[in-house]
């Protein structure tokens, strides 16, 4: 057996599709969505994320506002660029890249982006309405897992879902998005603490591996017809590894690859919070 591909590349692309119509809709209206970016400092990785979603913009008919800072930018010259994205009526919707260099305090940055135009759900009146389950843009990488997942037909109600990782931007609020009413999953969330992985993972319908681990997952681990998502990422010399080893492909049900998997999805996400926000302005 080997499993099928929850391919995130074809998926979004049709995720994609739909938006130009949406965007298409809003500039009829007078609407014109604008995703800005704030890149600070030159990680050849961070450059290649913003560039590709100023491509997907321009491919869906989002209008983009770029800032990039160099990586001296001071906490100040950081806030600075956010007041500015805050103030512009042509960006209703802007995401700070991630991670910031060494010295900049992430946290006080993400805190001044205004709420309505957290393009990235990160904001942490955002993040607290989404414990509150009160509606506000959603972390791009949850509701890219939702959504494929949705899209593929594979049922979260009732399903035991293990997520390995706690971070800020995928396992903590990948637990929230799963346990809401509306998908009913029951999360185990899994970190470097816990005490024997291996049990927790064999046990689920459902693995999320997004630890930053190359490998951490291995065919032993998944039992047979489980779904796996890899969304970790770890660049080596030889490339970019996931957390999934690839004979896990040889027991799962269904696979979400990286790449080709998360990550486009992801990206899709970050478009539509910027048109639900252009939506939400005109109602
Ligand atoms: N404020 C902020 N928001 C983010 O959403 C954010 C961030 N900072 N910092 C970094 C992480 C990482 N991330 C990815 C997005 C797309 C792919 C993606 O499309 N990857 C392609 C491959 C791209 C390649 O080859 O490098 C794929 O999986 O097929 C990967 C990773 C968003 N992040």
């Amino acid at each position: 057996m080997t499993a099928q591909v929850l391919d995130g590349k074809a998926t979004a692309a049709a995720i994609r599709e739909e938006l130009k119509e949406r965007v298409a809709a809003l500039r009829a209206r007078g609407v014109v969505p604008g995703l800005g970016t704030i890149l600070v400092g030159d990680d050849p990785g961070s450059h290649a994320y913003v560039r590709g979603k100023h491509r997907d913009c321009a491919e869906v008919g989002i209008a983009s506002i770029r800032k990039d800072l160099p990586a001296d930018a001071t906490q100040a010259d950081v806030e600075a660029a956010v007041a500015e994205l805050n103030a512009d009526p042509a960006c209703t919707g802007f995401i700070v890249q991630l991670p910031l260099p060494r010295g900049l305090d992430e946290n006080r940055v993400l805190e001044k982006i205004d709420p309505a135009k957290d393009a990235d759900g990160l904001h942490p009146s955002n993040l607290g309405k989404l414990v509150l389950m009160e509606e506000a843009p959603l972390p791009c990488t949850p509701r890219g897992i939702v959504e494929l997942l949705n899209r593929y037909g594979v049922s979260l109600r009732g399903a035991e879902v293990v997520v390995v990782g706690r971070g800020v931007t995928v396992g903590r609020p990948l637990g929230l998005l799963l346990t809401r009413r509306s998908e009913n999953a029951t999360v185990t969330l899994c970190h470097t603490g816990t005490r024997d992985l291996a049990a927790h993972t064999r046990r689920a319908d459902i693995v999320v591996a997004a630890a930053g681990v190359p490998g951490l997952i291995t065919k032993d681990m998944v039992s047979p017809g489980a779904v796996v998502l890899d969304v970790g990422v770890t660049r080596t010399e030889k490339g970019l590894v996931g957390d999934v080893a690839p004979d896990v492909a040889e027991v799962a049900g269904y696979l979400s690859p990286n790449p080709g998997g998360v990550g486009p999805m992801t990206r899709a996400m970050l478009l539509t919070n910027v048109v639900e926000a252009a939506e939400r302005s005109l109602s």
